[in-house]
């Protein structure tokens, strides 16, 4: 029982290691079954929502100017805070891609894909531009990116 108990906490604390798309997509699908909340999870209330929720993350940063990454400075309560803002995001979208039908995590590795196509390391590393500025370099001499 003991046990038991602490391997909650441990997941209540966010232990999430591991931690799959697939793990998110089931957990969000019981948590709407035992509510009977299918009937508002609908594509449109979903997007809604994860616009919502990324306005709220949004907030986090809103007036701080640049934050250098690793966020020094910021007190554990504000973690914990920007921590459960990514994960309504992640969790809505999620259920978004679920409800959706899509396979999110195939869909992501296809489209990482199409992104490692487009932005060639020869021709992008260390720049930020967008692939158009160097598709024709990449696409042959029409500088069509039909291919990228
Ligand atoms: N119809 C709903 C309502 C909530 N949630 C879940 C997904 C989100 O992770 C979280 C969102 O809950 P809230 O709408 O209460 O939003 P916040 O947690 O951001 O609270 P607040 O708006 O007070 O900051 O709960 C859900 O799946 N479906």
């Amino acid at each position: 029982m003991k046990e038991k108990e602490d391997s909650s906490i441990a997941m209540a604390e966010g232990d999430g290691e591991g931690v799959t798309l697939g793990d998110l997509k089931k957990k969000m699908a019981d948590f709407a079954k035992e509510r009977d909340w299918d009937q508002f999870h609908s594509p449109r209330n979903l997007l809604l929502a994860l616009v919502g929720e990324v306005g709220e993350l949004s907030e986090i940063f809103q007036w701080r100017g640049e934050v250098p990454r690793g966020l020094p400075g910021w007190d554990e309560k504000e973690k914990e805070h920007l921590g459960e803002e990514l994960s309504d995001v992640l969790l809505y979208l999620v259920r978004l891609a679920d409800v959706c039908g899509v396979d999110l995590g195939g869909a992501a590795l296809r489209k990482m894909e199409i992104n490692a196509r487009k932005y060639p390391v020869q021709y992008c590393k260390g720049s930020s531009k967008k692939y158009i500025h160097y598709a024709s370099e990449n696409s042959g001499s029409n500088g069509s990116t039909d291919e990228l």
